[in-house]
């Protein structure tokens, strides 16, 4: 299923130029099997909130707009947020250029940015982010609580606006393989990232989900790095965290699948800073009238991102984390109107603003997790769009005292 998509649209360019294509108000998303650029915005949607049934509607009405305007063959593009009381941005773009996946290896490297900071400001502290660890520890004592993803992040305020397309030829060149996308986020921000994380593929009846969950961050040593990798195969803990996402994913397909396959156990993978367990779930759908956008907004937000029970962790999150996620572990993608389609997780991001970058990051806390382990996991996976901007940021230790 990472060949590339059945293209019903001609493949307009090879994907490095369709990137250089990119302009501020546009929308670009790449994966193993497509590459898209979305020109400008013909028709939007900023939904009252993220609830699937809204973004059913606001999806049928966006196309009926398109279709009744002329578009031939409408595609949604969007992003949704981790919380269904926000609202999602679902756009028709006025043109869309499509380029065959794979080809980001052989383009040329590109440096990492530049970017001057003024000030660096951990939101939470990572005081603040540790005793949050602690708490969801205390929680898995005394209530049915089994997991939950607690996330922080880092605000950059910068001289000049980071540049979106040169960050994602960046991203693109280390992360050739994964789910890299800039997208408009707000009128002057956009969401900037590179996820390794496929919540939902769908190519006519037949769908495709890849959780991840249970990571350990990578090392420089290539002996040190694959005994790590090795580490993760048997970490009672990180298995615990992974199962429970899979778990939760099979039960909220079984119902919409005709067929579903589920391997024994996970695989490990890299990204180039993490290895992560990963589980690759495929199935045919038993409505193929459902689209992909539907299927993503099931099962969002999955355990990967949020816990589970869903109700105890959301509650823990809004406790304890103390800032407001937005599109961050929400969902970034796209949806055709035959209703193929991809939807990624939104993590490994950054949103950047005209004076201002934030990064986030989140780990899955079970128990046996450690606050400081969570704590060094979070930085790590932080780094990926850290180093491609060419920020320096080390969490000061002494403020760790959980
Ligand atoms: C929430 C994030 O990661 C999720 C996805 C992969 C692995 C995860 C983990 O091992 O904790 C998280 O569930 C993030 O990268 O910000």
């Amino acid at each position: 299923m990472n060949q590339p998509l059945p293209s019903r649209f001609p493949l307009d360019q090879a994907p490095w130029g369709l990137l250089e294509g990119l302009k501020p108000g546009d929308a670009f998303f790449s994966s193993p099997a497509t590459t898209l650029l979305g020109r400008g915005t013909a028709h939007a949607r900023h939904t009252p909130d993220a609830r699937p049934e809204t973004l059913d509607a606001a999806a049928r009405e966006l196309f009926d707009t398109a279709r009744a305007q002329g578009h031939p063959d409408p595609v949604i593009m969007g992003l949704i947020p981790f919380n269904h009381a926000d609202s999602a941005r679902l756009f028709v773009p006025r043109e869309l250029l499509r380029a065959a996946p794979g080809t980001f290896e052989q383009c040329p490297a590109s440096a990492p940015l530049e970017t001057r900071a003024l000030a660096i400001t951990p939101e939470p502290s990572p005081e603040h982010y540790c005793q949050a660890v602690d708490s969801a520890l205390t929680l898995f004592e005394t209530t049915a609580l089994n997991k939950v993803v607690l996330a922080r992040s880092l605000r950059a305020d910068t001289q000049a606006p980071v540049d979106a397309q040169a960050l994602l030829k960046r991203l693109l060149s280390i992360n050739p393989r994964g789910y890299n996308f800039a997208l408009p986020a707000g009128d002057t921000e956009s969401l900037v990232g590179a996820s390794p994380e496929l919540l939902i593929r769908r190519v006519g009846n037949r769908i495709i989900a890849n959780p991840l969950a249970g990571s350990v961050p990578r090392h420089s040593d290539p002996q040190e790095d694959q005994r790590r990798a090795e580490g993760l195969y048997v970490s009672d803990k990180d298995l615990r965290e992974h199962a429970l996402v899979v778990e939760a994913i099979v039960t909220a397909l079984r119902p919409l699948c005709r067929t579903l396959e589920v391997p024994e156990g996970p695989e490990v993978i890299a990204t180039d800073r993490m290895w992560h367990l990963s589980t690759t779930i495929e199935g045919e759908l038993a409505d193929p009238t459902m689209t992909s956008l539907s299927v993503a907004a099931a099962l969002h937000p999955t355990p990967a991102v949020c816990g589970a029970p869903w109700q105890d962790a959301h509650q823990a999150i809004a406790s304890f984390e103390g800032f407001e996620r937005g599109y961050f572990t929400g969902l970034v993608g796209w949806c055709d109107a035959t209703g193929d389609g991809e939807w990624a997780i939104a993590i490994r991001c950054a949103e950047l603003a005209p004076d201002h970058v934030r990064v986030f990051a989140g780990a899955g806390v079970v128990p046996g997790s450690s606050p400081q382990g969570e704590l060094e996991e979070t930085a790590a996976k932080m780094r990926t769009m850290l180093d491609a901007m060419g920020l320096d940021y080390e969490d000061d230790a002494t403020n760790v005292t959980a």
